[in-house]
């Protein structure tokens, strides 16, 4: 409800995959966090060793606005089970559910100071998290361009160690084996959920040229049925982009690929006169270079292009600065493996789409950035390792 008040995110959706995405998460995170433990050295020489694993201390969590509730528990919650005090600092534009939860937590009893909330603007409060001295270590999902300032603060304050998780331009690739029907839905799953307000968004569409004309066409025919408009309303599958400048940073790319000779399938317009929403837009005979392929646009546009072999496709899909996720359709089990294999990506998705896990680490290669959300990776970037030595009985050690 407050993220669908604050980022027009659906509210039906918010309700079978936020919420409950975000309940499993904490489940999860519970159920580890009274099984971390170090280890017993072997030690060459005639000493007894272990490691402790400690939490990191204060963490500062800087996160967007496309997945309020999402996000805070992506990253709060292993935190938490790792022991470490957390301070939040939401996105302006919906920081309302954060504040939610930080009351919520009180309630149900975790001591004051553990979860702190600190609503503010990000060059102010963002930039004050990420210089702080006290703050031990600093958790960042946005974009790249502000990765890079947060990186700069946590180099220059205290080095503290850092993990971003940035932007990207994912491709899914459809080979001529698809079952054309559900390859067309999960690639208008993979583009339009949540409005194309996805970092994983699956925009970057590849089909193989055996059946790329008639995918055209039913990718066509679907986005046109979508009903855009008032995310309260169950009937509703778009919702409004997140504010002003996201609508104009979208129609800017629509427009931009307009003028670089990309052929308009469908959409390309506002949708209605009043709020910011946007048809959901697919571009053909788009070329690798253009801007509506190399840049994240984080709207509902999909670029569709047409390729002939594995080869081929492994070096388009991978001719991006970005490396977050990709999607493979084939019931081939040798290209399935080679391409899954071949591509740079963090997390790779086959005959799927969006499959998130709380036991699956989620993190970007490349300018997607480092480090990873969920899974016991995303738990261990919140501890660190303290060595115990003490030499063995009767052994001088000066
Ligand atoms: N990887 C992802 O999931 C996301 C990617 N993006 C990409 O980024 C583009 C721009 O979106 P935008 O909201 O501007 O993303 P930002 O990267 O600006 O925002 C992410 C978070 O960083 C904060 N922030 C902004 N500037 C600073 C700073 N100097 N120091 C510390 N924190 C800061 C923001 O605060 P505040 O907003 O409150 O000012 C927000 O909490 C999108 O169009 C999309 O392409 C956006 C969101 C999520
Ligand atoms: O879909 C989700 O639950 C997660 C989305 C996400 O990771 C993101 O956009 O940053």
């Amino acid at each position: 409800m407050l993220d669908t008040v604050d980022a027009g995110k659906l509210f039906l959706v918010g309700k079978v995959w936020d919420i409950p995405g975000a309940a499993h998460l904490l489940r999860y995170y519970a159920g580890a966090a009274d099984k971390i433990h170090g280890e017993t050295l072997k030690m060459a020489q005639r000493m007894h060793g272990y490691t402790l694993k400690e939490p990191v201390g204060v963490v500062g969590h800087i996160v967007p606005w496309n997945y309020p509730t999402t996000m805070f528990f992506f990253k709060v919650s292993p935190a938490l089970a790792a022991g470490c005090t957390v301070v939040v600092k939401p996105a302006e534009q919906t920081p309302l559910s954060a504040l939610f939860y930080a009351h919520l937590a009180r309630e149900a009893g975790v001591p004051d100071g553990v979860l702190n909330v600190v609503p503010g603007f990000g060059p102010t409060a963002g930039a004050a998290v990420a210089s702080h001295m006290d703050v031990d270590k600093l958790s960042f999902t946005g974009s790249t361009e502000v990765g890079r300032l947060v990186m700069k603060a946590a180099a220059e304050s205290n080095l503290k160690p850092i993990s971003l998780e940035l932007g990207g331009k994912s491709p899914v690739v459809i080979f001529d084996d698809a079952d054309l029907d559900m390859a067309v839905k999960l690639v208008n799953f993979a583009t339009y959920t949540n409005k194309g307000e996805i970092c994983v968004a699956g925009s970057r569409v590849y089909v193989q040229e055996g059946i790329y004309d008639a995918f055209v066409k039913k990718a066509a025919e679907l986005a046109k049925k979508s009903v855009v408009g008032d995310p309260f309303n169950p009937r509703v599958n778009q919702g409004p982009q997140v504010d002003k400048d996201q609508y104009e940073k979208v129609l800017k790319y629509i427009d931009i690929g307009m003028r670089e000779g990309a052929t308009l399938v469908t959409g390309g317009k506002p949708c209605g006169d009043k709020g910011y929403y946007i048809e959901p837009t697919i571009f053909t005979d788009v070329k690798d270079d253009m801007s509506i392929v190399q840049d994240e646009i984080f709207g509902p546009v999909m670029a569709l292009m047409k390729f002939k072999t594995v080869e081929e496709v492994i070096q388009k899909a991978n001719n991006t600065r970005y490396g977050l996720a990709a999607g493979i359709v084939t019931k081939n089990i040798d290209i399935a493996n080679t391409v899954s294999r071949s591509i740079r990506a963090g997390a790779i998705w086959i005959n799927c789409y969006l499959a998130f896990d709380p036991d699956a680490p989620f993190g970007g290669y490349k300018m997607s950035g480092f480090g990873k959300d969920m899974g016991m990776d995303g738990l261990e970037k919140y501890l660190q390792t303290k060595t115990v030595v003490t030499p063995l009985y009767n052994t001088p050690w000066l």
